[in-house]
């Protein structure tokens, strides 16, 4: 029995006969041609379809971005599509090295009003469409390969005819078989050659050929193979720009648009994010960034995600999920231990190393490159390990815990992770750090003390005022520092046994203006039974700060 219903209903791919494939060993070395299709394929999938304010916004950024192609809309379809692209147009809006792109389907009424709404733009690209595959053949249209045949070409000689109405335009052409990944690829080819008839494109003057996965059929290798099958088989390869727009059903359009790359392809249709119809476009951010990590200048700049992120919010209504390849607001964040304590090494040695290459594990890219900062690459929870608290520790409060000290504090923060079970953020970590080491003032408290030279020669003499228990006692000692004597005073005045294993200082740097730089101090002490614990002080004056560290780590030692 089948662990699902109705398996019965679905049948595999068939097979592509193409036993000589070149795609696998390629590389992708170079950016291809971008052609963002937000505006139009982005716009077409939205609940709430954007007004002209919000495709102006759209339309701005992704110029920033560094688009030279914009898909701007389908203006015979709504006159909000209509009104914008003649907006821009009007307004001077458009770049003159940007060409902005509109779609029509092959229908007459539909062609000539698209011709209206592109009037007076620089560079414009008509892009027209109709069903090729064996379904929408059958099913929507009802026809057989020549009567589908007819309707590209008798849009396409239409188009040609309407193309001197638009005079002082540089108008190129784009074609494409909608749904050609369930177009037997003969066929596909055909139809698009017969429309390459009708323009005689040529290598100064190519006609763009794209060749749309409008749904996810397969795997990415059939796409793969489909695309490099149309790359040797189209005739007059060097006149024709071979482009992709693939959709996402699978979840793979990423791969299936990479291994296109592969097979030959010169141009990409995408959206940012991966907006789209049902799953969505294939996402431009990721391809880009995928190849950024590859040493390949993705010719787009998204140097600032964040505005990419918030326009894309505003735009489309809709959020960039957390998870989201790059962009993403958990992307570069790590809460699991055995990943925390990689970053913060593979981040120090980044730090040390002169040769400029990226190597953090866990990281496949910097954060400042797309604009984010180190700020909650680390967070911590139960699933946390001392690496993490170290970090924070570190890089949100200039603290530099010694090791051993990270595994005592970490048991700390663990146990209010586990009680909660709720994510410790960097301030509940710096509160439970104070209540632990620095705001210790049980059995002792050190009020005040005075440091004088002592009798013998490098000598100090300490004198002290301690609260124990409700009682001020005097404290005095005298050592070879300020430190050994205030501890020798300890010892003698409360009989406590016990030895100073390990001292440790550094200074915290002033982090904002009119804070002073402070000296934190860490002070190990064991017991006459072999058990340690650490004391911390900070204060601006490095003695007292050691001085508060010897009362800290005898009151954590008094709670053994
Ligand atoms: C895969 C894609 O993303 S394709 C782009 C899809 N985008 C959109 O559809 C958004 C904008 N579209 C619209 O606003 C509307 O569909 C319009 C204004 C273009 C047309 O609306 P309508 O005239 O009501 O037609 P509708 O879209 O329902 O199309 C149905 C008719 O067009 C035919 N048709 C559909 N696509 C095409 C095409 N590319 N070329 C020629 N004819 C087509 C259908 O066979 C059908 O014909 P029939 O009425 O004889 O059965
Ligand atoms: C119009 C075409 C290119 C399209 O959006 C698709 O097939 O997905
Ligand atoms: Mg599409």
């Amino acid at each position: 029995m089948p662990t699902m219903p109705n398996l019965h209903k679905y049948r595999a791919f068939p097979k592509i006969d193409l036993p000589d494939r070149t795609w696998p060993t390629k590389t992708i070395d170079k950016a291809p041609i971008w052609c963002s299709v937000d505006l139009r394929d982005g716009n077409q999938a939205l609940i709430e379809p954007m007004n002209r304010d919000r495709k102006v916004r759209f339309f701005r950024h992704l110029l920033a971005v560094g688009f030279k192609e914009i898909e701007v809309g389908f203006p015979a379809a709504s006159d909000t599509d209509f009104d914008f692209v003649r907006h821009i147009i009007e307004n001077d809006i458009i770049p003159d090295d940007v060409a902005i792109q509109v779609l029509v389907q092959s229908r007459e009424e539909l062609i000539r009003r698209t011709f209206e709404a592109v009037k007076g733009a620089k560079n414009v690209i008509i892009h027209f469409y109709n069903s090729t595959s064996t379904v929408q053949r059958r099913v929507v249209f009802g026809l057989e390969q020549d009567g589908i045949t007819r309707i590209a070409v008798d849009a396409a000689k239409l188009i040609r005819e309407l193309i001197p109405t638009l005079e002082g335009s540089n108008v190129r052409i784009e074609y494409s078989p909608e749904s050609f990944t369930g177009t037997e690829l003969p066929y596909a080819r055909d139809i698009c050659h017969a429309v390459m008839d009708v323009f005689e494109p040529t290598p100064e003057n190519p006609i763009i050929i794209n060749l749309p996965a409008t749904v996810e059929m397969a795997s990415p290798n059939y796409y793969a193979d489909q695309i490099e099958w149309m790359h040797r088989n189209l005739r007059n390869r060097d006149s024709v720009i071979l482009s992709l727009h693939p959709h996402n059903d699978r979840g793979t359009a990423v791969a299936a648009t990479e291994l296109g790359v592969m097979a030959g392809a010169d141009r990409i249709e995408g959206t940012l994010f991966g907006n789209g119809e049902r799953t969505g476009n294939v996402d431009l951010v990721t391809l880009a960034l995928n190849m950024f990590t590859q040493g390949v200048d993705p010719a787009l700049d998204f140097s600032n995600i964040t505005e990419s992120i918030a326009v894309a919010e505003y735009c489309n209504q809709l959020p960039v999920h957390q998870r989201h390849p790059y962009a993403g607001e958990l992307a570069y964040t790590a809460f699991s231990g055995s990943h925390q304590d990689a970053i913060k090494k593979g981040m120090a040695a980044v730090r040390q190393s002169n040769d400029g290459l990226w190597e953090v594990p866990y990281l496949p890219i910097d954060p400042m490159d797309v604009g984010r900062a180190y700020e909650g690459i680390i967070r911590v929870n139960s699933q946390s390990g001392k690496g993490g608290t170290a970090y924070i520790m570190e890089n949100d409060f200039g603290v530099e815990l010694p090791r051993l000290l990270q595994v005592e504090f970490s048991q700390v923060v663990q146990k209010i992770a586990d009680t909660t079970g709720k994510e410790i953020l960097p301030a509940m970590i710096w509160q439970s750090f104070e209540d632990t080491y620095l705001e210790t003032t049980e059995p002792f408290e050190l009020v005040r003390y005075k440091v004088t030279p002592g009798s013998g020669d490098g000598m100090s003499a300490v004198e002290a005022e301690v609260i124990r228990d409700g009682e001020t006692v005097t404290v005095a000692g005298e050592e070879n520092g300020p430190i050994s004597a205030f501890f020798q005073g300890m010892k003698d005045a409360f009989g406590i046994r016990a030895n100073l294993t390990d001292y440790r200082e550094h200074a915290i740097h002033a982090s904002e203006k009119g804070s002073r730089t402070r000296a934190v101090c860490f002070i190990r002490l064991a017991n006459r039974h072999g058990e340690q614990r650490f004391g911390v002080g900070i204060d601006e004056n490095t003695t007292t700060a050691s001085l508060k560290a010897i009362v800290s780590a005898l009151n954590r030692l008094a709670k053994v």
